[in-house]
This record gives C-alpha cells, sequence and structure tokens, in this order.
C-alpha cells in the first residue's frame, strides 16, 4: 500500500514554474529519498504534501485521504521534522516531549511511556539538561522524537543530516533505519552517501522536473553495465585510445581518469565487442578492463545536467 502518493501535481510563484508535473508514491515501511539541489523544488512540495502551501494543478493522498490546503485533516498521519526545529529552550527534552503530547491530544501516560521509548531510540534518554545548549545533532535528534511521537504513519524530515557532522549524520541514519520498521519515511537531502545508506526508493527532482525515480537497487542495476575502465599499458596512448573509441556509435562517452580511460556505452555485450577489437586493431596492450559500479553520484550527475 502507498502511504504517500502524488499524482501530476504543479506549482508556480507568481509567473515562476517551481514543481512541473510531478508524481512519484511511496510505498509503506520505505524509505524515500527525495533528491535535488539547493532550489529543485524538495522543501516546496514537502510544504504541498503537508497542506501549508496550495498546488497549482494535481492532487497528492496521503494514507488514501486527499490533501487540502490549509487543512491540516491529513497531517494526522504526518510526523514532520523541519530543516531547523525550534524547541522552547529553557525545557528539558522530556518536558518538552509532554508538552508535545498535551498539544497532540495523548494522555499523559501514553506521553510518559512513548517519550521513554523515543528518547531511548534518539540517545536522549537520561539527558536531564535543558535544550538550550544542545548541539545541532541533539537538535535533529530530539526533533525526529518529537515527529514521531503520535506514531505517525509517515515522517517527512527535510534535509535532516546537511548540517551535521559524519557522526552525528549517521547517528540520524541509523536512527532512520529503525523508525522504518514502525513508519514510512521521506526525506529530502542533496548528500548522496547519506540515500545510498538508508534508502530503498528515490526521486531526483531537478528543477522541478522529476528526472529519475524508482527502488535504489534497480536503478543501479539497470544503469550497471554501462561504464567501463581501461587501463592501457602505455597510457601514453590514451589519447590515440579515445579517438577511436569516439569512431563508435555505440560509445556515450569517454573521459582521461589519472592514467586509465572512462568510457560509458550503450548495449553490453556488443559494445564489449566493439571496444576490445578496437584494441586490437590498434595494438594496444591491455592491463585491465573494468565494469564500474554505478555510484548514486555519477548517475545524479547524468541526470541533472
Ligand atoms: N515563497 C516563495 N516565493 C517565491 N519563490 C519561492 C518561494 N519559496 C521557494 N521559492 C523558489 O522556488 C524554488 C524551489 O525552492 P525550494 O525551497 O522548494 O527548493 P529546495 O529544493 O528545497 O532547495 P533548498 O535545498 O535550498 O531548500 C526556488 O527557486 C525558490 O527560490
Amino acid at each position: 500500500m502507498d502511504i504517500l502518493s502524488l499524482s501530476h501535481i504543479s506549482k508556480r510563484f507568481g509567473r515562476l514554474p517551481v514543481i512541473k508535473d510531478l508524481s512519484f508514491s511511496v510505498p509503506e515501511h520505505s524509505v524515500f529519498g527525495f533528491i535535488g539541489k539547493n532550489g529543485s523544488g524538495k522543501t516546496t512540495t514537502m510544504k504541498m504534501i503537508l497542506g501549508f502551501l496550495s498546488m497549482d494543478g494535481g492532487e497528492i493522498k496521503v494514507c488514501g485521504e486527499k490533501v487540502v490546503y490549509g487543512s491540516s485533516k491529513t497531517n494526522r498521519f504526518i510526523g514532520y521534522l523541519p530543516d531547523v526545529p525550534q524547541f522552547y529552550p529553557y525545557m528539558t527534552p522530556k518536558e518538552y516531549l509532554a508538552l508535545c503530547g498535551k498539544v497532540a491530544g495523548l494522555s499523559a501516560e501514553r506521553t510518559a511511556k512513548r517519550s521513554q521509548e523515543l528518547l531511548t531510540l534518539v540517545g536522549l534518554d537520561g539527558i536531564d539538561r535543558r535544550i538550550r545548549g544542545f548541539s545541532r545533532g541533539m537538535n535533529q535528534r530530539l526533533g525526529i522524537a518529537q515527529a514521531l511521537l503520535s506514531e505517525p504513519k509517515l515522517l517527512i524530515c527535510d534535509e535532516p543530516t546537511s548540517a551535521l557532522d559524519p557522526i552525528g549524520r549517521k547517528e540520524i541514519l541509523d536512527i532512520l533505519a529503525v523508525a522504518k520498521t514502525s513508519t514510512t519515511i521521506l526525506f529530502s537531502t542533496h548528500i548522496l552517501s547519506d540515500v545510498e545508506r538508508v534508502c530503498d526508493n528515490i526521486g531526483v527532482l531537478d528543477e522541478g522536473v522529476l528526472k529519475l525515480e524508482g527502488n535504489l537497487n534497480d536503478i543501479k542495476n539497470s544503469y550497471r553495465q554501462d561504464t567501463a575502465l581501461i587501463s592501457l599499458a602505455d597510457p601514453g596512448r590514451n589519447q590515440e585510445l579515445m579517438e577511436g573509441l569516439s569512431q563508435l556509435s555505440i560509445i556515450k562517452g569517454c573521459t582521461e581518469k589519472e592514467r586509465d580511460v572512462v568510457v560509458r556505452f550503450t548495449g553490453t555485450e556488443a559494445a564489449r565487442r566493439q571496444i576490445l577489437e578496437l584494441l586490437l586493431s590498434r595494438n594496444l596492450p591491455l592491463v585491465r578492463f573494468e565494469l564500474l559500479e554505478p555510484t548514486l553520484e555519477n548517475l545524479f550527475l547524468e541526470v541533472v545536467q
């Protein structure tokens, strides 16, 4: 079942179109990485999912219910962590969650039990000092605890790791990996290694257009055999190799990387044969021919160019 679905969403600010015919869905208990450069439209999309911004076209459904601008009805299914969460700095984490529980209409008993579980999950259990003076990582962790308090079906996090150091980032990603067992997560980011660590599905947004979407492993597999690294015994002849490669119709491009040549091609078997025939015909002795694992970074650069 899809917890979230967007179909043909469009949005403009004045005359500027910022979201163009955007459609994707997020299945239950998955982590969806919403990827895009600054200004690509991620926050705008999340605000429309939360009903904080109107849409110019299309439909968003959360748990099968239509999102209506200005109405927070579907937000009962959602926990939201903004990019810079704000708290009452004079409270302790426990006091703050008790207040949030009250505002959300949870019983005191339920809030106390849930707070205990969540503070343990985010590593803030036993921290009785005031929130003032918390590190950015601690703030983000408390923000996740707050967002999960009402046991939402969908957790939306806006760039949860962007301002953190590698240890802080890992802590957040580990928490999201655990949270995934009880909720569904959509998080926006431009840090591709974070996406590779926790996401099941991804969507790459570029200037309001979804350029790539699907299961992360499927996407990587579909690009798997498209890139190869060629090491010649004499790297001084790399230019000659690249000239020859550029004359083959199956070659999409090639570049020199240190002492090697990286070549992108279409068609797998036939392409490999043609490349090897070229090496033989030009008498270019080979030291290594390796199909490269696609990295998300390469895919990203390819689709957003
Ligand atoms: N309230 C607004 N009025 C006018 N233009 C806006 C408004 N909010 C966002 N924009 C523009 O819409 C585009 C998308 O912005 P958005 O904040 O959604 O991008 P983003 O992908 O979240 O970027 P970032 O990673 O920098 O937060 C940008 O060009 C931005 O300048």
